[in-house]
């Protein structure tokens, strides 16, 4: 998407033709910086750090980060020991598996002079794939909006979000995102409840500022105002990210995503999913069974943003001492959620309703031992 007028994606081979360019998410909204990654442990270190995060753009970033093994080493055990670091960085995003299984069956059979060239066109390939499913969702997702706004006469329709599964959680357009940018580029009025999303602030931090650059009117909101929000029918319909997706439709987002799907239900408002694909895991059933990440309890007690100077700063918000827990993600039951928005078009979040999207998947699901 444009910043500053200015197209851009989250991640780019480099005009030397070998490194990787990303934008550095840890530092935005107050500065937009890219990052040159060179080598396996630069791409590793930005998954880890969250320098780039959301499944799918995690994914992009770990095809690049084999592609920058491959240049320097492209023996078996290089080849297995990049997997290995990659797939340690992050453990729910499935997206983050699926790249690295994507990369390691097409290059394991060849000869190792030809592993790098072929890294890169695959990287390249995940890249492109992820525009097109992004912007496929969105086209997937538009008749939503729509059908909110024919009922509302021109008053906007008002969309909750939370985290960030914009376009900086992908190569480009995004997941929630992409239906609620067509919906505006094609005059529909949209107004869109950014959850602030703590601890990372992903909402208040990127979702917040994507829509700034697009020109979507937002307003940001502590996570805890939501349920109040569709109370007071405030808000015709949600739409999140997801970063596994299980085959029966049941959804591991960030954390708080379970709690606006009951505020949903409680109040009538659908609830909507928006993935690609590669974010559903054939292989598992259970959303319980999905590993979810514990990070640093520091992004609890401490946060970072910008000083009445304009720098950059880290303050402690917390008691100094006192504990805290980080679960990164939740998982909502499918149960809780009105339908899933792929590329593919809108299911009910139910195995039927994917099997009749993925038929070829579905079938191939039977069997598989699950996914880490
Ligand atoms: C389109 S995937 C976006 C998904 O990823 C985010 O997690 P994180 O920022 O920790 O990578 C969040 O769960 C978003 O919904």
């Amino acid at each position: 998407m444009n910043v500053d007028g200015v197209p851009h994606r989250t991640i780019w081979l480099a005009e030397d033709g070998w490194s990787v360019e990303i934008i550095d998410q840890t530092k935005l909204p107050h500065r937009f910086e890219t990052l040159r990654l060179t080598s396996l442990d630069q791409a590793a270190e930005a998954i880890r750090s969250m320098q780039v995060r959301g499944a799918p753009l995690i994914g992009a970033t770990a095809a690049y980060g084999i592609a920058l093994a491959m240049a320097e080493d492209a023996g078996d055990a290089a080849l297995k020991a990049a997997y290995d670091s990659l797939l340690a960085t992050r453990p729910t995003a499935v997206n983050l598996r699926w790249a690295l299984d994507d990369l390691y069956d097409l290059l394991q059979p060849l000869g190792a002079n030809a592993r790098a060239a072929a890294a890169y066109l695959r990287a390249a390939e995940i890249c492109e794939e992820d525009v097109a499913l992004c912007r496929a969702i969105g086209d997937r997702g538009l008749p939503l909006i729509e059908a909110i706004a024919a009922r509302k006469g021109g008053a906007p329709v008002n969309v909750l979000t939370h985290c960030n599964a914009g376009w900086l959680a992908t190569v480009d357009w995004g997941t929630a995102t992409a239906p609620i940018y067509l919906a505006h580029d094609k005059g529909i009025a949209v107004k869109v409840w950014v959850d602030e999303t703590r601890p990372r602030n992903q909402g208040a931090s990127l979702t917040a500022w994507e829509l700034t650059q697009h020109g979507v009117p937002h307003a940001i909101v502590a996570d805890n105002v939501g349920g109040h929000l569709m109370q007071q029918g405030l808000v015709d319909l949600c739409i999140v990210g997801t970063d596994r997706t299980t085959r029966r439709g049941d959804v591991c987002n960030k954390i708080g995503t379970y709690l606006k799907a009951l505020a949903a239900r409680d109040n009538g408002v659908p609830f909507y999913v928006a993935l690609p694909g590669p974010t559903v895991d054939w292989t598992l059933e259970d959303g319980r069974d999905v590993p979810i990440e514990e990070r640093d309890a520091r992004e609890v007690t401490h946060v970072t943003g910008r000083n009445e100077a304009g720098e950059l700063a880290t303050v402690e918000i917390s008691n100094p001492g006192s504990p805290a827990a980080n679960y990164a993600f939740d998982v909502t039951p499918a149960r809780l959620v009105t339908g899933l928005i792929t590329e593919r078009g809108v299911c009910e979040a139910s195995a039927e309703g994917l099997a009749g999207l993925y038929p070829e998947r579905a079938g191939r699901a039977e069997g598989q031992g699950s996914l880490s």
